[in-house]
């Protein structure tokens, strides 16, 4: 269903339409408003609200609104029409009251009509889709149309496509702003974690729909993602169940899945987007055999709880808020814990203490994360001798020599790095069965 409201006004009742905005101005700034020229410049000196001006409706104004309610792009119209004067452009409003009957568009041409519009409006639900168009390797276009298709009978959805000077961050902020009912993302967990950042702490719903590589974020929330991934998120949202997660930050910029140090950032740096699109996944593990090859261990110190530790071959230290099975290097214990209030925090090192002296350092290292791998396969505990777990609620860390980070599948830039959990900062849409809390039962639609 399309969240864009069409308003129209006569000369003599132009007034009228502008107090009647101000007054539900909170129920109209969460909707798109498109307005023939001289409505439209009235609405926004009067009100401040954004409108999108199409022409005067003597210029044919009308019929371009008319055309959009035609192609189903208009939720409902208010045409304040002036019974008492005659417009010489009559035709093209009789036209556009046959096109709002044709199409079953709610149209109101008084006051009193208006009110029942914006009553039906008030309890309906607006979701923003955050959709970045150049994620994955699937066609965009096509996805964003079964999107569409899917949820639009659910909600009054408005969709903000990612552009490269548009960034999910921006969009975000501007639906935030908005007050909207949900807010949906929609690409790779780059775009996701982005979009999730923004809704740290303003409890508005988020709804996953994962067209990424590695759809990590997906995959810790429980989505079914085996055959179709899309269909599987959408129903997701539409069910409505919520649940609510931790978030973090990391470096003072959110952080919803996990860091990583050493050897996974140097995985996800070499995995090219070349790559990606060939092999899928997959890139990520062939990028993983290459940096087994060359993982260089490094000294670190670690600050937790007000105490300071060293340890001194580390290979890999991945700080988890969440994280798929799949991300084998956060598995320390075996599970990642997204509700707990505290980050997981794995190291992969070499002890060399006597009664391992022959063993050379750096083949330790890779021998554990080898085990690891092993060990989330099977999904047992690992007990692995040189591979430290422990949950903490902040962790401050510096190396030696300076180790990159990946933050939720980005690079963030080179240690030190100080994260800390944010707990219960984000609601999302689960599965049914997945720890979930509340149902959403909010009116659905409009006509
Ligand atoms: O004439 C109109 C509708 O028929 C409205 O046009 P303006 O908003 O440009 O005045």
């Amino acid at each position: 269903m399309a969240a864009t409201l069409a308003l129209i006004a006569h000369d003599r009742k132009k007034d009228e339409l502008v107090d009647f905005i101000l007054q539900y101005q909170g129920i109209f700034a969460r909707y798109h408003l498109i307005a023939t020229e001289t409505t439209a410049q009235r609405i926004q000196q009067g009100t401040n609200l954004p409108v999108e001006q199409m022409l005067s409706g003597s210029q044919g104004g009308d019929v371009q609104i008319a055309a959009q309610v035609a192609e189903g792009k208009i939720l409902a119209v208010i045409f304040l029409i002036d019974p008492l004067f005659s417009q010489p452009h009559e035709p093209d409003i009789q036209l556009f009251q046959r096109i709002c009957a044709v199409h079953n568009v709610p149209l109101a041409i008084n006051i009193s009509t208006a009110e029942t519009i914006i009553e039906k409006l008030r309890q309906s639900r607006i979701a923003h889709l955050i959709f970045n168009p150049v994620a994955g390797h699937g066609n965009a276009e096509q996805e964003l149309s079964l999107i569409r298709q899917l949820l639009e009978p659910h909600m009054h959805l408005r969709v903000h496509q990612t552009t490269p000077n548009e960034s999910a961050e921006d969009l975000t902020k501007q639906a935030i702003e908005t007050d909207p009912d949900l807010v949906i993302a929609s690409g790779g967990d780059g775009t996701i974690s982005a979009v999730a950042g923004m809704l740290i702490g303003t409890q508005i719903p988020l709804g996953v729909i994962p067209r990424g590589t590695a759809n990590a974020f997906a995959v810790a929330l429980g989505i079914p993602l085996a055959l179709t991934p899309i269909r599987s998120a959408c129903q997701v949202i539409i069910n409505g169940n919520t649940r609510v997660v931790d978030a973090a930050s990391c470096n003072q910029r959110p952080m919803i899945l996990l860091a990583g140090i050493g050897y996974e950032a140097e995985t996800i740096d070499k995995a090219t987007r070349e790559m990606k699109e060939q092999w899928g996944a997959l890139a990520y593990l062939i990028a993983g055999w290459k940096q087994l090859n060359q993982q260089e261990l490094f000294e670190s110190e670690i600050e937790v709880e007000n105490q300071v530790y060293q340890v001194t071959s580390s290979a890999a230290i991945t700080v988890a808020n969440a994280a798929p099975p799949t991300s084998v290097l956060a598995q320390g214990k075996g599970e990642v814990i997204f509700d707990d209030n505290k980050l997981d925090v794995t190291i992969a090192t070499v002890q060399t203490q006597e009664e391992k002296p022959l063993i050379n350092p750096r083949f330790r290292a890779v021998a554990t994360m080898i085990n690891m791998l092993g060990a989330a396969l099977i999904k047992t505990n690992p007990e692995l001798p040189d591979v430290y777990h422990f949950r903490t609620q902040r962790i401050k860390l510096t190396t030696n020599p300076p180790q990159k980070i990946v933050v939720d599948g980005e690079m963030i830039g080179t240690t030190p790095v100080e994260i800390e959990c944010i707990p219960d900062a984000l609601t999302v849409f689960v599965p049914k069965n997945n720890g979930s809390e509340k149902g959403w039962d909010r009116q659905e639609s409009l006509s």
